[in-house]
Parts: C-alpha cells; structure tokens; sequence
C-alpha cells in the first residue's frame, strides 16, 4: 500500500492532527526531567505512550535527538518503532536535501526499511534544485513511503526565498507545481506532499494538489483551526501540527490524550 494511502486511511480512522515530539530542553525541565538522554528517553518515550495509539501520524523533529549524539539517534529510533507499534504513521522531520549522490544516501538511511531509521515519511528541502530530489523520490517509491517538501513555511523568513520570482510564479508555486506532476492520477492519495505552515498570509499559489499536506505552525506558532479553512478550505488531506502545544501539558499522559481529542474533533468539525 503506498504511503498515500496509508495515510488517508489513518486520517479517516484516527484524524488529521499530527503531533509533534520535538524534545526541547525547556520542556524536559519543567516536566522535571534532567536535560540528559535519560531525560530525553522518558519524556520521548511517554509523548509516543500518550499519543502514537491515537494519532494517524507523529511527527519527531530529527535535531532534538541529534544533539545527544548516538545515544540521541539510538533514542528516536525506539520513538520511531514504537509509534508505528502502536499504530501511528511516522513523519520523521529531517528537511533534508543536497546533491544527488548525497540525498541517496539520506534515502537510504530513512526511507529503506532495512535502515535502523526507516519512517514513513520525510521531510525534504528542494533549495538545492526539486532535480536534486529525485533519488529521495524514486527510493520512496520503491518503498511505499512518502516525503514531504518544503513550499511555504511557517517561519516568518520564508517568504524571502519561496515568494521569491521565477517566471510567472512564485519558488513556491514551482515547488507545488512539481508535486502536482508527481502525484497526477495518484488514488485515493498521491505519497508527495507540501509543507504549507498554518500561519501563512494571503498568498497567490494555488495550493489544489493531490497529495498530502503538512501543516505546521498550528498552535504554540498562532496558526488556528480558522486559518486551516482560509487557507486550505476544506482540503482532508491537511495534517494540523502541533509540538508544544501538546507537549506543555505533559508529563500528564491523559492531558495530552485529551487534547488530541478536543483538536481533532475541532479539526473534524
Ligand atoms: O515550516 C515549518 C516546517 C517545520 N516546522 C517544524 O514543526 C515543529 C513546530 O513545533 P511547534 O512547537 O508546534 O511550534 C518543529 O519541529 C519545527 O521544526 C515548522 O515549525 N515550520
């Protein structure tokens, strides 16, 4: 089953809210942990007990392990095993990207189910030229999983290289416009998504695709259930998010079930 499907069935048994497990060093603070790896493992390893039977996807931010070292990646490596354990798809938020011959080996250490890292999905960074992608592509394909790229991001500094000018369009609206071509005659769900943040202004791309997308920004960034409608419509294949927001609310496991909950019920609504 490709990655595409998989994840419509997941949003339509589970939701469109994606959590975030980005263990940030304030947070294992005050969920009064030690910034150290074995702070890193239970406050990781509580987030996926909480959330990964719920959600259809989480979504673990790739530096918050980095920085531990080996004994970091050892960590994310059980956060990705047991989430898809427990049912949820994993989003691995790498932003990978470079020359060809490179983005291979990334590929390979996260999308090749031989690999210790092996996800689902990834996220990728086109800036290298959306050509310097296609090893990333063709491995996702032969392994039915998905990546997601870079088009109009949450940050505030985005718009100065993705609203940039490039022909009659915007950086972004190339970058979309490539997804549309990799995901033409996709069913029920192409496996190439955008990431398009949910705090995004008014902006002139046409975001009609038939693939996924990954929303961040939803929550501690501003980004509201609201600006989800105005700028996706009603598009299903949204996925809304969120990291602090849910994590400030741990070390409670039901606190967190909870807002799941209330999110995808406001999300469904
Ligand atoms: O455009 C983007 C792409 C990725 N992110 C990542 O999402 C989370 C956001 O965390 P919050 O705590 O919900 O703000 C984080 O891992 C970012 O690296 C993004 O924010 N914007």
């Amino acid at each position: 089953m490709t990655f595409g499907a998989r994840l419509y069935a997941a949003i339509a048994d589970r939701g469109s809210f994606c959590v975030g497990i980005d263990p940030h060093s304030a947070l294992l603070l005050d969920w009064g942990l030690t910034d150290d790896v074995a702070g890193l493992e239970t406050f990781a390893l509580t987030v996926v007990e909480a959330v990964a039977p719920y959600v259809s996807v989480v979504k673990p931010q790739s530096a918050f392990y980095e920085r531990f070292g080996s004994r970091g990646i050892a960590v994310l490596e059980r956060v990705i095993a047991e989430s898809r354990a427990a049912g949820a798809l994993v989003l691995l938020d790498v932003k990978r990207g470079d020359i060809g011959s490179t983005s291979q080996a990334y590929a390979d250490a996260y999308l090749d189910p031989a690999s210790p890292l092996a996800s689902d999905a990834i996220t990728v960074s086109p800036f290298l030229g959306f050509g310097s992608l296609d090893p990333i592509i063709d491995t996702a394909r032969r392994h039915d999983a998905g990546v997601f790229v870079l088009a109009l991001t949450s940050n505030k500094e985005g718009p100065e290289v993705q609203h940039a000018r490039v022909d009659e369009g915007t950086v972004a609206g190339r970058m979309l416009d490539h997804l549309r071509h990799l995901n033409a005659g996709a069913e029920p769900l192409g496996s190439f998504g955008a990431v398009v943040g949910a705090t995004i202004g008014a902006t002139e791309e046409d975001l009609a695709f038939n693939g996924p997308v990954l929303a961040p920004g939803y929550g501690a960034q501003g980004g509201t259930t609201a600006d989800l409608r105005r700028i996706f419509g009603g598009n299903p294949a949204v996925l809304a998010s969120s990291s602090r927001e849910v994590l400030r609310l741990g070390p409670d496991v039901e606190a967190m079930r909870d807002a799941v909950r209330r999110t995808n019920d406001e999300l469904r609504s």
